[in-house]
């Protein structure tokens, strides 16, 4: 067995604001182990910033505890940050006029890294993530995809043991996406333990081997990421949009696809189906329905975390 990495017990956090108490995070317990990448699932307010931050020894809690490789959050913080690496998407964080290898300089000294290792570690960093070739152009002129590798560099730069990812792929167009879990997916065979919030089932799939559900600050629930994606009980929506009359078959479905709703608006039909596998026979159904169909196109959307708390009822919003 893997040992583990992050040992959470009990953890607890609540903020007073005007004499009103809110319970972020409620008894919360669960162990990451070593090359383990998790799923941390929740919906806006579910309390995952707050775990974040407390992991990360940012942010006190109010109960429990929390170590990482046996270092207290409170009583320890310098020797979590040194071994805990956390990446947020989006577009904040970063040093705009500075180069990208400057930003991982300022963040490297931050986190510890001696003087004399600091130019081989960056090297290292730009070139995992692909930005030797633009380390010495200013941040402000780097792409989306860009900006996040470089989250990601920063955020490894001192080989930390742990990572934290909130929304890594966050605006990202698909290619960068892809590039953005490889980079991770590499981490991990490397034998970090991740520790991933993302809306985006894609990622979670690719990436987590588990997944934590936080709903109103409590865990409910601990699966494996297959057993997660089941429980939706479909695995894309297909969005059709045609011409003419809506085919009578479509209209009921067939063996591995559910009709979700079909508006028709003068000419155009949509219709948006849940299909519950890909495989020839999802793929032969829907090939036949719109054979004659005059097709103006169709999206393939893989299922959300969104839609899978909406069919769990995992939602818990305040
Ligand atoms: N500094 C604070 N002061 C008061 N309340 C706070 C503070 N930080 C968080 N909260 C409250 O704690 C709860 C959990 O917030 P948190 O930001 O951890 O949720 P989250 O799961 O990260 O949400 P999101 O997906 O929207 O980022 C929310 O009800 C929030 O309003």
């Amino acid at each position: 067995m893997a040992r583990p990495v992050v040992e959470v017990s009990g953890l607890s956090r609540t903020f007073t604001v005007r004499k009103e108490t809110v319970s972020a995070l409620r008894d919360v317990t669960f162990t990451l182990h070593e090359g383990e990448v998790v799923g941390l699932l929740g919906s806006n307010g579910a309390g995952k910033t707050t775990l974040t931050k407390i992991l990360s020894a940012l942010l006190l809690p109010t109960g429990g505890s929390a170590r990482i490789l046996g270092h207290d959050v409170v009583r320890h913080p310098r020797q979590v940050r040194e071994r805990i690496g956390v990446i947020f998407g989006g577009e904040t964080g970063l040093y705009d006029r500075l180069t990208g290898r400057e930003n991982i300089r300022f963040f490297a000294m931050l986190n510890g890294v001696r003087r004399r290792q600091i130019t081989e570690r960056i090297a290292a960093a730009l070139d995992e993530v692909g930005l030797t070739g633009a380390a010495d152009r200013p941040v402000e002129t780097y792409s989306k995809g860009m900006r996040q590798r470089l989250h990601i560099a920063i955020g490894t730069v001192h080989r930390p043991r742990v990572l934290l990812l909130d929304e890594p792929t966050i605006g990202l167009d698909p290619i960068e996406a892809e590039r953005l879990r490889t980079a991770i997916g590499r981490l991990r065979d490397d034998g970090v333990s991740v520790l991933l919030t993302s809306h985006y089932l894609l990622d979670v799939e690719r990436l987590a081997d588990r997944v934590l559900v936080l709903a109103d600050g409590t865990i409910s629930g601990n699966m494996t990421t297959g057993e997660f994606a089941r429980a939706a009980g479909y695995r894309a929506v297909v969005t059709v949009r045609a011409r003419g009359k809506v085919p009578s078959e479509l209209t009921d479905g067939g063996v591995g696809v559910l009709v979700d709703g079909i508006v028709e608006d003068d000419d155009v039909w949509s219709a948006r189906l849940r299909v519950q596998d890909w495989g020839p026979t999802s793929f032969a159904h829907l090939s036949r329905v719109l054979s004659d169909a005059d097709v103006l196109d169709v999206d393939v959307a893989p299922v959300r975390l969104e839609d899978v708390y909406a069919t769990l009822d995992l939602g818990g919003r305040r």
